[in-house]
Parts: C-alpha cells; structure tokens; sequence
C-alpha cells in the first residue's frame, strides 16, 4: 500500500500547484524520482496529460464554487489548499481500508453509498487514475515478462482490455467523473452567478428582517425612522419621499437605505438615509471609524444587499438592474484591486476594451490617463513593484477612465504624497466638470472640502448634516478663529489689558489657546461682520502694539470635529470645539 501511495501522493502535490505548466515540471521530476517509466513513456505522456487536464477540468470549478463560503481571500486560499490535500488523503485512505478490509461490518449499501460520494472529489478521481494506471500496466509488462505467474490475472480478458475500460481496476469510470463533475460544478457556478443576488436579497430584506422586525420592533420604529434634528437632512428626506422618481431626476438616489448586519450581534449600519447626487456633482461622505461610510458604499457598488430602501444608479434600481448598474460605474475600492502581474499599461488597455473604447482610440484613451495621473514612467512596469501610492494612482486611473455615469472613489488618497494627491484632485476636478456625478469617503476633510459639492457626516449610521461644504460652515461655524501675534517685549499689563479688551469687545469669546507669542481666540461670528471684526482689531493693533493678527472662519475639519462629541447636540457651542 505505501508503494502506491508514495506517487499517488506526489503526484498529487505536483497537480495541485500553480500552473499547468509548472504542473507537468513538477510531475516529470517526481516520475524521474519515483522511477515511473509508466506514466511518460511512448504515449502513455499523453494519457497522463490527458488525466491531469480533465484533473483541472474539475477542480478550477469546484474551487471556484468553494470560494463562494469565504469572505477574505486570504482564508479562502489557506483553507482551500488544505481541504485539497486532506480531501485527496483521506479519500484515498478510505478507499484503500474498505477495499483492503473484507470483513468490515458497513453494510453494502453504506459502503456503496460512500464510494459514490467519494467519486465527487477531483482529488480522489486523480489519485484513482494515477493509481490504477499504474497497476494496469506494470500488471500487463509482468505478464507479458512471466507468463505462467500464478498470483496475477494474465489471462487474454484482463491483458487485452483497455485502461479506459470500466471494469476491474482501470480508469474509466474516474475519467467519466471528472468530465461531468466540471460540467456539473461549471453549471452550478453559472446558476450561483445568476440566482445569488436574488437569493441574497431574499434571505437578507424579507426572512432575515421579517425575524428581526418581529422580535424588535420598539427598536425598528425608533433607530430606523429616519428623522433627523438637522432641518437640511429632515428636508432632503421629505423632498425625495414627496416627488416621483422621475421628478428627482438624479445620477444617484439613495431612498430610507439601511442596512443591517445580521451577524451575533445584529449591527445596524446604515440607518434610514436618503439623498440625491446630480450630475456634476461630488459628493463626499465623512464620519469616524464604523460611522457606516463603507456599508452604504459597499451597496452602491453591488458587493452588499440593502436591507430596506432602494437605490437607484443612472435611473436603474440596483436591487433589481444589479448588472446593468454596474455597467454603468467607476469603482476605485479601499483596497487595491490590481491584477499584480500585469503592467499600469495592460491593465488600462483592458479595462478601456471593458469599457468598449474603439481600438484605434484604446493607446491614446490610455495614454491620457497614465498622463494625467502621472504614471507613464511606470506604465511598463509589473503593478507588484509598484510602491502603495502609485497603485492608489492606477485604481483611480482605472476608475477614472472610460464612460461611466456615477464614479465611486473609497478613500481613494490613502498612501499618496503631496503632489500625487494634488494630481487626483485635478482629475477629480475634471471628471465631476464633464458631468459625471462622483462619490467618495475620506478621511482627509480638506480633501472634501476642495472638491466636493456636497457633503454629509454620518454618525452611527445616520446623515447629522447635509449641504456644501461652505453651507456647512456658515451653519455650524457661527464663530471666527482669532489669531494674535504679540510682541515678544510686551508687558504683563498690557497683555492682561488686550485680553479684557478682547471679552469685552467680543462677549461670548474664549480663548483656546496661549503660548508667549500667540494668543487663539474663537469669537462669536453673530452680530459681529467681518468689517467690524477687522475694524476693531485694527484699532487695537495699534493701541496694543501687536506684531499682527489673523481672522478667518471655521474649518471644515473643525465642523466635522464637533460631531466626535456625542453629546454635543447644540453643534454652534464653540466650547466644544477643539
Ligand atoms: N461584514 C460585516 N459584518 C458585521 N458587521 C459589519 C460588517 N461590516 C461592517 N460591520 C459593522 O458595521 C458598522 C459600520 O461599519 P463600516 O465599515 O460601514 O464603517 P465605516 O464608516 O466605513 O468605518 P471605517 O472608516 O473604519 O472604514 C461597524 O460597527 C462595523 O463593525
């Protein structure tokens, strides 16, 4: 038995790595070093080729079909490489027990039942043929060498039959198997593909939320109403609930979308948003770490099921219209999704054929945003040498390109330097200016605030505000940041004077900051223009001696800073303000 095993299982390593290339390597070496003349020599090549191919024939779809359970790549590929090595292993360490073991107790049809079952695996059928090759010929070379051998089956029925045959030990019935075992795995992958999605929303919008409503109810009706306290986030929800679709006529709807998790414990993500995106239009979306930013991302582009709501993607529902609406967006993702062995240049000559721009144009469409991008220097190199920046640049090149209606960047900065950031915006710019509507999350809130149209924060899973990034200022920002610069030299009385003179002037300011030099003041922007504000201060420029001073209005990082305090309802109290 461990004579057999020892190059079934070899063998077995050799057809499971990589290639089909390296494969036949691999399998040459481990014939030359089992001494295996049986499997290459004459045309015997052939059928062992011909095995392996029917090998990955199987295999391919049903490790495709596999990976379906998984959710990370990365446990997808540890957990399948092992289930292809156990499940050759131990299939084969069954077979060759109840074969061996006369006496085992299992009834026939136990017993019948298994070895069926067993024929499922590819590894099994592999390990099958190999070995039954194997025996075939060596028992034919021996009868042929030792006519009379007493404890071998030489006679004419068992020699002249083929090793295609289906009986005794040859390799028919596992070659039968693997052929329709890779039909079958193939058209169950077709029928995944085309039901999932149904299946998906099925199971997630009325079994698993009909449950969770049943049991839930007081907390369904109360974190999924949709109200807001803000009136713009209030009056964008009544606006899209009031008028018919076509009415809005947006690139991108989003109507009472929420999405809920239901893992142990149920997490509520999204909760009830509603908000439209014309064309032309970027619209970023900001909150903290689990704000549910990347949840309400993930259902634009097709990777999770809304739990309620709908969306709709240049008019199509994306519940319904799933193929059609990805046809019709740009997707830079969080994490790259590069092909790593291809070069900038070959995978942008693919995804412009996706996108079906003419051949003629395909070098030039390409060339335009390599170039825009500033990556033509690499644009020849394999994408795994890539550094972390220049791979951010390509995937929203990538997304960038083509005709989509809607682009969807998730934090598409991450692990830029200045300038490569400078260049995205200039192209984000560009695409939201040729009427694309664009949305994206950040982190960075300057980056917001220099191209988008509009903005919303969300905190655990709501909108708190919605509008431009200048309305939200003026809204939330109803106080001016002071900056004093005094004179080294000046005296203690002076200072404490210009201080008095400042919560005097300005009632209602605070002083934020001090250091021997600066002084930081927030001061109420009510019933303070910035003509007085500036009319005042230069008067006490001089009355002070100060060196300088410097006005200006609230950041928008500042307006996103207000909401890291939970208890913050009153957002125009600058005290809470960092
Ligand atoms: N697949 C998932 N299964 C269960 N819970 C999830 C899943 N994905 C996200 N969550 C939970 O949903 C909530 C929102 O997460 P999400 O990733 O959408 O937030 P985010 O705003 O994008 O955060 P970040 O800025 O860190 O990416 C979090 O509480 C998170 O733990």
């Amino acid at each position: 038995m461990r004579v057999r095993m020892l190059p079934t299982l070899l063998i077995l390593w050799a057809a499971e790595n990589e290639t089909m290339k390296g494969k036949v390597i691999q399998e040459q070496v481990v014939f030359q070093l089992c001494e295996l003349d049986v499997y290459v020599t004459g045309y015997h090549l052939l059928d062992t080729m011909f095995i392996l191919m029917l090998y990955g024939w199987s295999a391919i779809p049903l490790m495709y079909l596999l990976s379906f359970l998984f959710s990370k790549s990365s446990s997808a590929y540890i957990k399948l490489v092992l289930f292809n090595y156990l499940s050759g292993i131990f299939s084969l360490l069954i077979d060759v027990m109840f074969q061996s073991d006369a006496e085992n107790n299992m009834p026939n049809a136990n017993r019948s039942f298994l070895f069926k079952s067993l024929l499922l695996l590819p590894n099994y059928n592999l390990a099958m043929c190999i070995i039954n090759y194997f025996t075939f010929h060596q028992t034919k070379n021996w009868c042929s060498k030792i006519m009379h051998a007493t404890n071998l089956k030489c006679d004419k029925q068992n020699t002249e039959k083929s090793v295609y045959s289906l009986e005794g030990q040859t390799i028919g019935i596992y070659i039968i198997m693997m052929s329709t075992i890779g039909v079958i795995y193939l058209l169950l992958i077709f029928f995944w593909e085309t039901n999932v999605w149904k299946l998906r929303k099925f199971l997630n919008q009325y079994i698993y939320f009909g449950i969770y409503k049943k049991y839930k109810k007081g907390k369904v009706s109360k974190e999924l109403s949709g109200e807001c306290d803000d009136d713009d986030v209030e009056n964008e929800r009544k606006r899209i609930l009031g008028q018919p679709l076509e009415v809005l006529n947006s690139a991108v709807l989003i109507k009472e979308l929420t999405k809920i998790y239901f893992n142990y414990p149920v997490v509520l993500a999204v909760k009830n948003i509603s908000v439209t995106i014309q064309k032309g239009e970027c619209f970023g979306l900001l909150g903290f770490n689990g704000a549910g930013k990347t949840s309400a991302f993930h259902i634009l582009t097709g990777e999770e099921i809304a739990t309620t709501g709908q969306v709709f993607i240049d008019g199509f529902n994306i519940t319904d219209n799933i193929h059609k609406v990805k046809s019709r967006i740009g997707y830079c993702p969080q994490t790259d999704a590069l092909l790593e062995y291809m070069t900038g240049r070959e995978i942008m000559i693919m995804y412009a054929r996706v996108w079906g721009v003419s051949e003629p144009q395909i070098q030039l469409h390409v060339r335009k945003w390599l170039g825009s991008l500033q990556l033509e220097p690499y644009a020849d190199r394999i994408i795994s040498t890539y550094s972390g920046g220049s791979k951010r640049r390509l995937c929203t090149a990538i997304a960038l390109m083509g005709k989509p209606a809607v682009i969807l960047m998730d934090e598409p900065s991450t692990g830029m330097d200045p300038v490569a950031r400078r260049l995205l915006w200039d192209a984000v710019i560009q695409a939201r200016e040729s009427g694309k509507a664009i949305i994206i999350t950040s982190h960075r809130v300057e980056e917001c605030d220099i191209f988008c149209t509009k903005l919303a924060i969300m905190v655990k899973g709501k909108f708190v505000c919605l509008g431009s990034p200048q309305h939200l200022k003026n809204k939330f920002g109803k106080f001016y940041i002071l900056k004093i610069k005094i004179n080294t030299d000046t005296h203690k009385q002076t200072l404490d004077d210009l201080k008095n003179f400042i919560m005097m002037t300005f009632p209602g300011s605070t002083l934020k900051q001090e250091s021997k030099e600066i002084l930081n003041y927030y001061i109420p922007s009510t019933d303070n223009s910035w003509a007085k504000v500036f009319g005042i201060l230069e008067d006490a420029k001089e009355q002070f001696s100060l060196e300088d001073y410097y006005v200006s209005q609230i950041t928008l990082e500042q307006v996103f800073l207000t909401f890291a305090i939970p208890e913050n309802k009153g957002l125009n109290d600058y005290n809470n303000v960092p």
